[in-house]
């Protein structure tokens, strides 16, 4: 589009949501400091305007349109039918990162969380706990985060709408229990992956005298001071955040938590890890029982590296494989990854690993893959996920992607989720043969005789809008991937880093 095609959209829009707000040119320009005649040419598409004035006209219209920039929905134009190469590093994982910024509320000294995903889940969290008086700041040139909470926190003031758009403000719970005897959170928000329970997390914090009572929104909590757990804590599903949310609360508690049924998967153990480093005892990382010793004050200054996150190394392999090509992925958590590189092994894939080493925070082991392009044959049983050391439910989608590569017939069951594997009939707009069978299960016939582009709107769910860009990737010509806020929620800067392997993606805004 050219400049003077936006200045008239733009001008359009401005004396649309000027006389919406039944004012004339006149009450605009004298509200702007400008003449009529100015506001005239501005509404024709005949003047130039500094951002700075759209910002003003916004304000005086009360309008969003003339807000550009970051605020305006993102998409991407994607040339596809191109191969990757080179090699791409692994970032550390949302997942952890929101676990670690929750727990950071533990601690009264300063938190430095090194190497933090830079991601809209975190900003929303960063948002929320800005908003209730917590410093944050982004050391310079680095992905590194310090955090120091203040005396006490201000949860009046919190910012509702960051707070609902995450489910991650449920993991407040357990840090604040410690520290008001009666307060009120948000509901959860997040992906809309159909209705996700939060009654595991009610049911096991009970243990800790929280009591909760859901209305007009708001979790309202109280807390019975002094109730603390007297047996161990069984967990009725081995949820992630359930488990981080009761090592939340037991980490404040003196006495001993035993957590039964917990889950063992990526992102608790990193939380375990940095606990440990705030003086927090827990025996059993990386399995079922967890037994944690806490300490009723915390106040020290602390500096932790989460790991880096599997379910983005299995999306570089995914894009690897859909694009037949050969890149290494570094930096690959491997023990979260073993299931799902099995499962490709048994439908014929070949790759090469490096020795482990291990990630930042000298625990999680990691490799470097390079994946070595050749046919695929579909697995000749379901592909379904469990809790870890199952194949990760985040993961499944992306098998989806690798089916429509793969000879023959594969079963996608996606239990978990009530809509997730409903998205993944977007893929069919590409060419890809997907029958949903029920709400939880898809059948992909492979390998797909010709991808085609398209224009789609990404799904409401960060992992099938990434399998449907991945998908772009492999057909020739030019796609259009619409408003993937979803997939910026969960990766840093993908369509950048698929470009430095070779991909050509765009990143533009809707005006
Ligand atoms: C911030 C974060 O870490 N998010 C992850 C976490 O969310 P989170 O821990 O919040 O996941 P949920 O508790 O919502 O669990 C996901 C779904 O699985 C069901 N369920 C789970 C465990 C179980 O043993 N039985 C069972 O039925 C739940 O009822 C729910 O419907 O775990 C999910 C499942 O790994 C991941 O998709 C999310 O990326
Ligand atoms: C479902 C996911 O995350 P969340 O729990 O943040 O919605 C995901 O990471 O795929």
């Amino acid at each position: 589009m050219t400049a003077d095609t936006y200045l008239t959209r733009i001008g359009t829009l401005i004396r649309d949501a000027r006389r919406h707000k039944d004012m004339t040119q006149n009450d605009l320009a004298e509200l702007l400091g400008t003449s009529q005649g100015a506001i005239g040419r501005i509404e024709q598409g005949k003047q130039n305007l500094s951002l700075e004035m759209l910002a003003r006209i916004g304000e005086a219209l009360d309008s969003e349109f003339v807000q550009v920039g970051s605020s305006r929905p993102q998409n991407l134009r994607i040339e596809g039918g191109k191969q990757l190469s080179g090699a791409i590093d692994v970032k550390t994982s949302k997942n952890a990162a929101v676990a670690l910024l929750c727990a950071s509320l533990l601690n009264k000294g300063r938190t430095t969380l090194r190497n933090l995903a830079r991601i809209e889940e975190v900003n929303r969290i960063l948002e929320v706990l800005t908003s209730i008086g917590v410093r944050t700041r982004w050391l310079p040139d680095s992905n590194d985060l310090e955090i120091v909470p203040p005396a006490r926190l201000n949860l009046a003031a919190m910012d509702e709408e960051a707070a609902r758009r995450t489910r991650t403000v449920i993991m407040f719970l357990g840090p604040l229990l410690h520290e008001f005897d009666e307060f009120q959170l948000p509901y959860a928000g997040g992906c809309d992956l159909g209705s996700r329970t939060v009654e595991p997390h009610l049911a096991a914090l009970k243990a800790f005298g929280l009591g909760v009572h859901a209305t007009h929104g708001f979790y309202e909590c109280n807390v019975s001071m002094g109730v603390v757990p007297s047996r161990p804590i069984i967990l009725t599903e081995r949820g992630d955040t359930v488990t981080e949310n009761v090592l939340l609360a037991a980490a404040r508690h003196e006495g001993e938590t035993v957590i039964r049924n917990a889950s063992p998967n990526y992102m608790v153990q990193d939380l375990c890890f940095f606990l440990q480093e705030l003086g927090v005892e827990i025996d059993g990382i990386g399995t079922t029982t967890l037994t944690v010793r806490g300490r009723r004050h915390i106040d020290v200054d602390v500096t932790y590296s989460p790991s880096e996150d599997p379910i983005e190394a299995m999306s570089l392999l995914a894009a690897a494989v859909v694009t037949d090509s050969s890149i290494t992925i570094q930096r690959v958590p491997i023990e979260f990854l073993e299931i799902e590189l099995a499962t490709l092994e048994g439908m014929g894939m070949k790759y090469e690993i490096s020795e482990e080493y291990f990630s930042k925070n000298g625990r999680t082991r990691l490799v470097d893959l390079t994946t070595i392009p050749g046919p695929l044959v579909a697995p000749i049983d379901k592909i379904h996920p469990m809790p870890f050391p199952g194949l990760n439910i985040d993961n499944l989608p992306f098998f989806a992607l690798i089916a429509a590569k793969a000879e023959g017939t594969t079963m996608i069951h996606d239990w978990v989720y009530e809509n997730r594997a409903i998205y993944l009939t977007d893929l069919t707009k590409l060419g890809a043969k997907v029958q949903l069978l029920d709400p939880h299960r898809v059948i992909v016939e492979g390998p797909t005789p010709k991808w085609r582009a398209a224009e789609v709107m990404c799904p409401p769910a960060l992992r099938p809008a990434v399998v449907v860009l991945l998908g772009m990737l492999a057909a020739p010509g030019t796609s259009i991937l619409r408003n993937i806020y979803v997939i910026n929620r969960g990766y840093q800067d993908l369509a950048e880093r698929l470009g430095a392997l070779g991909a050509t993606i765009e990143v533009f805004r809707d005006i």
